[in-house]
């Protein structure tokens, strides 16, 4: 799926959080959302995925504005992880996964017969086969994380929204759930803190400083050390060996 950002912006009183924003998520595209706390990257893949409505202009998929998309539709065509899941449920976490089909048949438990299939097959893609029969409440931060990737991959949504996807994950979990993610050729957008992973992953990239975008585009050409310091306050240097390398030092003077 294709989808444009055009001019969009979101208030909270007479703050502007997001502000003009203007990128397209070419389809299959993977497009890291970085950028400094507070932001907006969570308001923004928020306006992209429609749980807030654009104050000031419009998000299409497929060229169509998403305002008018049926919610049912569009809720099949989207999947969204949040950064801090309800931990409150008692789901087993194949339950959970299953939960992802729920948009396309609209019924529990027929979620779980319509996904006799794609639910293990995402679960094997997440890496949470082991964890089929645990309670939600009793898997830590890293496993929840990867059971909701599972949740979305079960869905086989046309664009997938990451707030965060590799937080609570160690070095081996971040890597392949960021591979597990390239790999299906979904349009993704993920906000990510470590430039280094955004680098290494995300042919695409769109820099947030205070609501607005810095800068976009390809993340080799982006993903300078000028920019790392205006935006980050950091000393970086960016390196291209086997692949795009961000390497910090130090505080910088940008900020
Ligand atoms: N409903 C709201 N009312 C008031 N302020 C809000 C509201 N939602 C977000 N904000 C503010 O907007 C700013 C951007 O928030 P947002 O969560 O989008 O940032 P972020 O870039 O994702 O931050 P972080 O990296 O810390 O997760 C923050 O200062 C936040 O406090």
């Amino acid at each position: 799926m294709r989808v444009e950002i055009d001019r969009i912006g979101w208030d909270a009183g007479d703050s502007a959080i997001v502000d003009d924003v203007t990128a397209t998520l070419e389809a299959g595209s993977f497009t890291a959302v970085v950028g400094p706390n507070g932001s907006g990257k969570t308001t923004l893949l928020h306006l992209v995925a429609g749980l807030r409505r654009p104050a000031r202009g419009e998000v299409r998929y497929d060229g169509k504005p998403l305002r008018d998309l049926p919610a049912r539709e569009r809720a099949r065509s989207t999947a969204l992880l949040e950064q801090q899941p309800d931990t409150s449920l008692e789901l087993s976490v194949r339950d959970v996964v299953a939960l992802g089909r729920i948009p396309h048949v609209g019924r529990w438990p027929g979620a779980l017969d319509e996904g006799a299939q794609l639910v293990p097959a995402a679960m094997r893609e997440a890496d949470v086969v082991h964890l089929a029969h645990r309670t939600w409440s009793t898997l830590s931060g890293g496993e929840r994380q990867r059971t909701q990737l599972a949740r979305a991959l079960a869905q086989q949504p046309r664009l997938l929204l990451l707030d965060e996807p590799t937080n609570h994950l160690d070095l081996q979990h971040q890597l392949s759930l960021l591979e597990t993610v390239a790999r299906q050729g979904i349009t993704t957008m993920a906000v990510l803190h470590d430039l280094d992973l955004a680098a290494a992953f995300c042919p695409r990239i769109i820099v947030m400083s205070q609501g607005r975008v810095a800068a976009s585009g390809d993340t080799e050409a982006v993903l300078t050390a000028g920019l790392v310091d205006t935006v980050f306050g950091v000393c970086a240097t960016v390196e291209r060996t086997d692949r795009l390398r961000i390497s910090w030092s130090r505080q910088g003077a940008g900020r």
